[in-house]
């Protein structure tokens, strides 16, 4: 028998109220210079799940998460983490993006503990944030590496630093923009692998963007598709097949060719395809 991952239909997404570690209703956004933006999103994440993004290049996946990080306001609709309406970045969130981003004059201790001195972080003493900082870098593989400098890392370990920054936080949830997708085949990877060990082992939610469908199918507890113009969220997979996923395995090629199905419909008409009547609701 086949085994086959469930297949569902159009968001808003299953995880709501005291489950949801943020939710959004409503969401639109247009940038003033060039109206491209977002519109009549609404989903919601569950406490400790990776949700992924996914989409081709320019549907607004990047602006979503931003506005959904609180780095931009919605021009309509509203954001709640922890059930509380979002106005700023919150402090149990944290971020993640292509870029490594390490300052060049601080060792890699002092970049990981980083972000534990922005605005807003509760207060932890000299003693808990080493120990944190420790932890994370730890984590991530870099126990070893505390006194290096930024220029003497390799692209895959800068990016281990920022996610050890990110998790020195403590994050409920942490969002991520492609943050794997400057670096080689096998290193990312490694990177997709330790990114799904240590946010269990954090417990924390995730938010991944990504215009690469694999890495989506071997990360995801859930996939969102983005797709059109202005984007919308127009698909929903709920992934469940256990870690640590095989590439190869059978139900990763069919959900491989569900999603390549979706987007290319997408792509033609602007509108992927509903879901077949074969194909089983998540929730
Ligand atoms: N600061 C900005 N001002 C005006 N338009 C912008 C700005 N940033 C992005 N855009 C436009 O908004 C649209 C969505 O961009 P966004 O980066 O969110 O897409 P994306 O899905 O993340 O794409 P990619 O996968 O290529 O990064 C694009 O058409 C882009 O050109």
């Amino acid at each position: 028998m086949s085994a086959r991952p469930a297949t569902t239909a159009p968001a808003p997404a299953a995880a709501t109220g005291s489950s949801a570690v943020l939710d959004a209703a409503g969401l639109s956004f247009a940038y003033a210079r060039s109206g491209a933006g977002f519109g009549e999103v609404s989903l919601a994440i569950g406490r400790r799940e990776i949700v992924c993004l996914l989409g081709g290049s320019g549907c607004g996946k990047s602006t979503l998460l931003r506005v959904l990080a609180g780095l931009e306001a919605p021009a309509a609709g509203t954001v709640r983490f922890l059930g509380q309406p979002l106005a700023r970045p919150h402090p149990r969130s944290a971020l993640v993006f292509q870029q490594a981003s390490l300052l060049p004059w601080l060792n890699v201790f002092d970049n990981a503990g980083f972000g534990l001195d922005f605005k807003h972080q509760p207060a932890a003493d000299a003693a808990a944030r080493k120990a944190r900082v420790r932890e994370a870098l730890a984590a991530v593989g870099l126990a070893a590496h505390e006194r290096a400098w930024p220029a003497e890392l390799s692209g895959g370990q800068a990016q281990r630093v920022a996610l050890a920054r990110a998790l020195a936080r403590e994050p409920e949830l942490l969002f991520a923009d492609e943050p794997f997708s400057a670096l080689d085949a096998i290193t990312r990877a490694e990177m997709q692998a330790l990114l799904v060990d240590v946010v269990r082992r954090w417990h924390a939610a995730v938010l991944l963007v990504t215009h690469d469908i694999d890495e989506a199918i071997l990360v995801a507890d859930r996939i969102l598709l983005m797709a059109g113009r202005p984007g919308r969220i127009e698909r929903e997979w709920t992934v469940g097949i256990p870690h640590p996923r095989d590439a190869h395995a059978e139900a990763v090629t069919a959900l491989r060719l569900n999603i390549l199905s979706a987007l290319r419909e997408a792509s033609a008409t602007g509108v992927p395809p509903s879901p077949t009547p074969d194909e089983e609701p998540s929730t």
